[in-house]
């Protein structure tokens, strides 16, 4: 019998993967003007487009039926003056879709040599995306670079790809193309994708498929919790964090680090306490940034709620609706930083 979920847990490893290699090689050649600012003031780069139209390529052949959460759209893109950026993504999505078949990988799920796709349906493929999400049904979700800061600056980001039913996420990854493969050996072989799916387990895996290690988090030794949180500070109230290390006499420095690559650092216990709280400028957390790494925390024996102790809602749109402020952690130590951040909430006079 084949376990629920086998066949998107290969689809979606192969597209993680693919992407991760484009993103890396994106980031090698990438040029100056080939970054774009949002409406939002926030970055993309020809990586993210790439990136999204390969992930949305191969789950559009693989499962045609099922709608896609992605966070960029082509429309841009599609603008003439745009269209320099456009051949270069095409060029890029192309490449990465073409490239000769590896691990678990079959030719029926239409790539290797002799694949490439047309401009409008690589654009076409970016704008499957659309999706506005929703309580029932099933559906994926993409963000295909996070943390695009930190990639950047050639530091931490990530691909990450869920899988949601009815509001709940079933299957996740988030690919780490400059995560060490070991934690203590920070200049050692990098590249790993953690992978989970509901009921079955958490893993982390090389990029390169040929290492996979099962993962719990492992209860943190007294005297030694830490944080592990944004670089940016415009995305986190940072100070809240440093309130909260008073309240619990946390004396550790925290790891700092871009992208979702923080839930993947957490489910292999590489600190002891994601925390993210609003800045306060109205900011709507979005799904594709804490789907996978949701139910890899949960998978592997923590709790994540938002900061007034609710569970985080998938099913209310592209956004996380009123969840306001994270604490993912084990079990032994959730508690006690939500009744930290209930305290210092109250100090300031905010629920
Ligand atoms: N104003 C904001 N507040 C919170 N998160 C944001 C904001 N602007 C962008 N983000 C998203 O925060 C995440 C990165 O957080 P961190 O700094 O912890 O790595 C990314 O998903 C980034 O989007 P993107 O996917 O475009 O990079
Ligand atoms: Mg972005
Ligand atoms: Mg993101
Ligand atoms: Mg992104």
């Amino acid at each position: 019998m084949t376990l629920p979920y086998a066949f998107e847990k290969q689809v979606a490893l192969v597209a993680v993967r693919r992407a991760c290699a484009l993103t890396s090689s994106v980031f090698n050649r990438l040029v100056k003007n080939e970054t774009l600012t949002k409406g939002d003031k926030s970055p993309v780069t020809v990586g993210d487009y790439s990136a999204q139209a390969v992930v949305n390529t191969i789950l559009g052949r693989a499962f045609p039926a099922d709608p896609i959460v992605g966070e960029e759209d082509a429309a841009e893109m599609r603008q003439e003056s745009n269209s320099e950026l456009k051949n270069r993504i095409i060029a890029l999505a192309n490449e990465a879709l073409t490239a000769p078949l590896g691990p678990g990988e079959t030719s029926d799920l239409g790539l290797g040599p002799g694949q490439e796709r047309t401009p409008e349906e690589l654009m076409d493929a970016i704008d499957r995306g659309g999706d506005q999400g929703g309580r029932t049904g099933r559906r994926w979700t993409l963000d295909p670079i996070d943390g695009t800061k930190g990639f950047l600056r050639g530091g931490q980001y990530a691909v990450c790809l869920a899988l949601i039913v009815d509001g709940k996420v079933v299957l996740g990854l988030i690919g780490c193309p400059n995560l060490p493969v070991k934690s203590d050996e920070p200049n050692g072989r990098k590249g790993c994708i953690f992978v989970v799916v509901k009921g079955q387990g958490a893993e982390q895996v090389t990029l390169s498929g040929d290492r996979s290690v099962p993962l719990t988090i492992p209860p943190v030794v007294p005297g030694t919790l830490n944080f592990l949180e944004s670089v940016e500070a415009a995305h986190a109230d940072l100070a809240f964090n440093n309130r909260i290390s008073e309240l619990l006499n946390i004396t550790r420095a925290p790891a700092r680090m871009d992208s979702q690559a923080k839930y993947g650092c957490l489910a292999r216990g590489d600190g002891g306490v994601y925390l993210r709280m609003p800045t306060g400028t109205g900011y709507r957390e979005k799904i594709w940034d804490h789907a996978s790494g949701s139910l890899l925390v949960e998978e592997c024996g923590g709790i994540i709620t938002d900061s007034r102790g609710k569970s985080l809602d998938f099913g209310l749109g592209r956004s996380l609706g009123e969840n306001y402020g994270f604490i993912a952690a084990g079990k032994d130590v959730h508690g006690q930083v939500l009744a930290a951040v209930q305290q210092a909430l109250a100090e300031i006079g905010r629920k």
